[in-house]
């Protein structure tokens, strides 16, 4: 059965950040993640996650700019070293939060420019990454992101994320696959499961097309859930969706399962 993880950045918005963590608690979650830890001290975090009884299992690096349409920087030509602070930055948050996952951000490849130079960005990045989180044990995961969400992403689909990682070519860089974009971009997600099963080790889930709780629209999660279960999938699923209304009062979904 899949663990599931409470993302409080959409989760639990009736509440402030810091207060989302009783609330996922208190709905039944062991497990949380969320986009960016950054804005309150490492410590602070962890004692919320202590007093509620919650691992925190992902979080990712820095986006950057959002403002000027960032979306990382860790692919971007010439900002290696704001990318290798960022890098450094979540190491710090991830031992403190014990945190076994990070997801590194890659960035917008804006419109004429070189793809190509991007991706070995990200690559000579992402090896930097590697070799530090390696000696604590901490893996790194790549996401690949539909149109809808974020346009001229790098990774668009599972492939470009597969395609990078076989070439960053390290033992601890794997796919987090969000089934949300996945279906927005490439559908075919059974078979797509099995195929990105070496390397996947983590999952975020959401209806398609309007992101939000998994018991509605195009995708049949039960049928996915029992997919992961049939591939031997031991890692966490993220449930990164934005609540109908009330988040917990559209849980109803998650009550089998917890
Ligand atoms: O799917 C998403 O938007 C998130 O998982 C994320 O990490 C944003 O890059
Ligand atoms: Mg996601």
């Amino acid at each position: 059965m899949p663990k599931f993880a409470a993302n409080l950045t959409m989760m639990f918005t009736e509440v402030p950040f810091l207060d989302r963590f009783e609330a996922a608690a208190r709905a039944g979650f062991k497990y949380v993640e969320y986009l960016w830890p950054y804005d309150y001290p490492a410590q602070e975090l962890k004692a919320k996650l202590n007093l509620h009884g919650l691992k925190q299992v992902l979080f990712n690096s820095l986006p950057g700019n959002i403002a000027a349409g960032e979306w990382g920087v860790s692919a971007i030509p010439g900002r290696e070293e704001e990318s290798r602070r960022h890098i450094d930055l979540a190491l710090e948050y991830a031992l403190v939060l014990e945190c076994p996952t990070v997801l590194i951000m890659g960035g917008v490849v804006p419109p004429g420019q070189s793809r190509a130079k991007y991706k070995q960005t990200f690559i000579d990045n992402l090896r930097y990454a590697s070799e530090k989180f390696k000696p604590h044990g901490i893996n790194i995961v790549l996401e690949a992101l539909s149109p809808q969400v974020k346009e001229n992403y790098l990774m668009k689909t599972q492939d470009d994320a597969l395609e990078i990682i076989d070439l960053v070519n390290r033992d601890n860089v794997f796919l987090q696959l969000d089934y949300y974009h996945a279906q927005n971009v490439e559908g075919n997600l059974a078979r797509l499961t099995d195929r990105v099963k070496n390397v996947l080790y983590h999952v975020q889930i959401a209806s398609v097309p309007d992101r939000h709780e998994p018991d509605e629209g195009e995708i049949n999660y039960p049928f996915i859930f029992n997919k992961l279960d049939e591939i031997g999938y031991q890692g966490y699923v993220g449930c990164e969706y934005n609540p109908r209304s009330d988040t917990a009062a559209g849980l109803g979904w998650f009550q089998t399962y917890k």
